[in-house]
């Protein structure tokens, strides 16, 4: 549905996009992620047409962004990181506003407009000049506008910023809803917000986009974690029957006589099966098996990785141990 091609954008002379390359399918939630200054503003400035690329281009179901900018912005929700809200404004007056420049008129309008307040629940404040609201009432108000018409593609800088725990709540169902008719793309650095609402994730650093993958393939690791008391020596012994099993560590070894070994295969599928078998390796050795399970990534130590040349699996063996 959006595709994203070659896409560049520079600011004099510094690079703050380059070569960017993805394409994002109807329905979809897509977190953009990265560090502070990496480029996905420029990125999502440059997805809802509010800034040119220099090089590349934006496509939404097969029509270029650029060329057709006014049509393709009636389908769009944009929440920008700053919100170009209008301080004097009221809130009704702004999202009337923002409902004239999408284009939506008449007894549709006013539909609309009760449609996004009940569902951001800013009704209390509609009267209230934008200059005096908290926020994350501001903030509310941003997302307001950006679902009005409700948009085929929704580009989200930051949606929860500033909201209190229950709004944060109240948001991520709101961004699950729109995503039954929409594409959502989000910015944020809120993990647990990308591990809630993101199918797929893409990762910015220095203006490159480095990881564009699904959630359950980011979160896979290749490694098992096992509590057992049989010997280093016999395990390193007796699990050369596993072809796949690569690499064995001792990652605790004080709660003796169980040992919590670490062990690396040479492929991330199958694990179940390989599981399978080291436990009937313990057991049938007269072994205790106190703990066996498949490591998933910790995004946390992801994202903090994701500048190095390799995303190292940093896993969370800690339940185990
Ligand atoms: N108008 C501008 N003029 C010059 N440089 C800019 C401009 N806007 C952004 N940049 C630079 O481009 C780079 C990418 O900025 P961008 O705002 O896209 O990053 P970001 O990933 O959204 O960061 P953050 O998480 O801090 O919001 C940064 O180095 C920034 O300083």
């Amino acid at each position: 549905m959006l595709q994203v091609t070659a896409l560049e954008r520079r600011y004099g002379d510094f690079v703050a996009v380059k070569d960017v390359n993805f394409t994002i399918n109807h329905g979809e939630i897509v977190g953009l992620l990265g560090h502070n200054g990496a480029g996905k503003t420029t990125i999502m400035k440059m997805l809802s047409g509010y800034l040119e690329p220099c090089h590349g281009s934006v496509t939404i179901d097969d029509t270029d962004l650029q060329n057709n900018l006014k049509k393709i912005q009636k389908n769009l929700g944009y929440l920008p990181e700053n919100l170009p809200i209008y301080p004097e404004m009221t809130v009704i007056d702004y999202l009337d506003y923002a409902a004239d420049l999408k284009g939506i008129e008449g007894h549709k309008k006013h539909i609309e407009i009760r449609r996004v307040v009940v569902e951001t629940d800013i009704s209390e404040k509609l009267t209230a000049q934008i200059s005096t609201l908290s926020r994350g009432y501001k903030q509310r108000v941003g997302v307001a506008q950006a679902i009005l018409g409700n948009p085929k593609l929704l580009i989200m800088d930051e949606p929860t910023n500033g909201l209190d725990p229950s709004q944060t709540q109240h948001m991520r169902e709101l961004i699950r809803a729109v995503s039954n008719h929409a594409t959502v793309i989000l910015s944020t650095h809120i993990m647990q917000e990308v591990e809630a609402l993101c199918d797929r994730v893409l990762i910015i650093n220095d203006g490159h986009l480095i990881v564009d993958k699904k959630m359950s393939e980011l979160k896979s690791s290749n490694v098992i974690a096992l509590k057992t008391d049989m010997p280093l020596a016999q395990v390193e012994e007796k699990l050369k029957a596993i072809q796949s099993v690569n690499k064995i560590k001792v990652i605790n070894a004080k709660d003796a006589p169980a040992n919590v070994y670490q062990l690396t295969l040479g492929t991330a599928e199958n694990q179940e099966d390989i599981c399978a078998q080291i436990a009937k390796i313990i057991l049938s050795n007269d072994f205790n098996l106190y703990a066996l399970q498949t490591v998933q990534r910790d995004l946390e130590s992801l994202f903090r990785d994701a500048g190095q040349s390799e995303i190292e699996s940093k896993e969370e063996m800690t339940n185990v141990a």
